[in-house]
């Protein structure tokens, strides 16, 4: 590749790097005229607000007033939208080198049609034609596949966030995972987490703090103002092992019926999922109550024979001896009281998509979560 091209995808690599880490959308942007960059820039719509302030856009603003765009290239690390390819035909701008393309491919027929009919689009080594790249004619092939790759791990990592949720909480979206007991929301939640490049937050681990805490105290944990003072735990509790034994889940259950015990958790919760940034959380409520808003919201669940199946194999390669019988039950009281608590239910969503993994292995109900979230951001956009 030759050394200005080179310069400038880097540029554009960089300037969509620089806003991943401002909270905003990993999309740059580079013009160049001959061997030099006159001016990068990068995506800055959720950092300022600013709906019009796209890659492109910022660069070509970075760049001030030119006589003439005739002898200029825009690089691009996202496949221009229609606002910019309409700023690029407006320009006259000849040439326009798109990055990668396949996480979000838009508007090319305008582009097609409107944009830059006298170049050639076969690659000029293979003499192969590249319908997804019209404007990137003048690269080889095999380095459009190569600049292709490290842009598209970029843009997957937070491209979720152009949803109009993404603005209202300043920079990020908010995923709820709620489901019962053993369902799979917590590995979901955490696959989530990594794919979407967000925080994550187990709300239960919470519940199961206050209920220890409560047993420490030597307090009843269906005594309100016992529970209630067990929400003082300090932060040192949160990685006891012993959070996440059944024992502890069973306190948690039963403190978490309490009023002033959800009260008391409400704002914790509730400021790591409104974070700069986004978040993800699991638990019970988190699409009720918790953030009602979230952006994608899913209610794992599975039925009480694979869940107690499943807590059965984990306690087994722990060494603990528990019947199955003793956990179908311990599960189903759980449920029951989670289901039927006055405050704050365990329910569905009217807007959640559910995940039913009784018949899924993990893999398969991680895929099927991401595309569940894929497809409820894709509704917002
Ligand atoms: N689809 C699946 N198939 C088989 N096992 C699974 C699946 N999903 C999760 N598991 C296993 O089931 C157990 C419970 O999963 P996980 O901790 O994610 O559930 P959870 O709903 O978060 O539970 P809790 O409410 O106790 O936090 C874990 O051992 C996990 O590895
Ligand atoms: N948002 C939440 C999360 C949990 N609970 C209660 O805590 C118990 C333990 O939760 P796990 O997710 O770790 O199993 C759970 O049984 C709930 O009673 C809650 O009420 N709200």
């Amino acid at each position: 590749m030759s050394g200005i091209r080179q310069r400038a995808i880097d540029a554009c690599y960089e300037q969509a790097l620089k806003s991943y880490h401002e909270g905003g959308l990993p999309i740059g942007s580079t013009l160049t005229r001959g061997d030099e960059i006159i001016a990068v820039g990068h995506n800055r719509r959720v950092q300022q607000g600013n709906p019009i302030l796209h890659g492109e856009m910022d660069c070509l603003q970075n760049a001030g007033r030119q006589t003439s765009y005739r002898d200029c290239t825009l690089y691009t690390s996202l496949s221009p939208c229609m606002m910019c390819s309409g700023t690029i035909v407006q320009f006259k701008i000849p040439h326009v080198v798109i990055c990668e393309n396949r996480s979000h491919l838009r508007e090319p027929q305008f582009r097609r049609e409107r944009a830059v009919p006298a170049r050639s689009w076969r690659c000029r080594r293979h003499r192969r034609r590249s319908p997804l790249h019209r404007i990137d004619g003048a690269l080889h092939c095999r380095e459009r596949r190569a600049m292709g790759g490290r842009h598209r791990r970029l843009n997957r990592t937070r491209l979720s966030l152009a949803n109009p949720g993404a603005a209202r909480h300043g920079n990020g979206m908010i995923i709820a995972v709620d489901g019962p007991t053993a369902s799979g929301k917590g590995t979901i939640a955490r696959a989530l987490a990594a794919h979407f490049g967000l925080p994550h937050l187990d709300t239960g681990l919470l519940y199961r703090a206050v209920g220890r805490q409560c047993a420490l105290n030597g307090g009843n944990p269906d005594d309100p103002a016992d529970a209630r003072a067990a929400c003082t735990f300090p932060d040192s509790l949160l990685d006891d092992p012993e959070l996440r034994s059944e024992a502890t889940g069973g306190l948690a259950s039963r403190v978490s019926i309490h009023s002033d015990v959800r009260k008391a958790l409400y704002e914790r919760q509730r400021s790591f999922a409104t974070q700069p940034g986004g978040a993800i959380l699991d638990g019970r409520d988190i699409g009720t109550v918790i953030a009602p808003e979230a952006d994608a919201k899913l209610f794992v669940t599975a039925s009480v024979e694979a869940r107690a199946e499943r807590r059965h194999s984990e306690m087994l390669e722990q060494d603990r001896a528990v019947s199955i019988e003793d956990i179908t039950a311990d599960l189903a009281a759980r449920d029951k009281r989670d289901r039927t608590r006055k405050d704050s239910p365990l329910v569905v969503a009217e807007d959640a998509l559910v995940i039913e993994t009784s018949g899924l292995r993990r893999e398969e109900a991680i895929a099927a979560a991401i595309a569940a979230v894929d497809a409820l951001l894709a509704e917002h956009r």
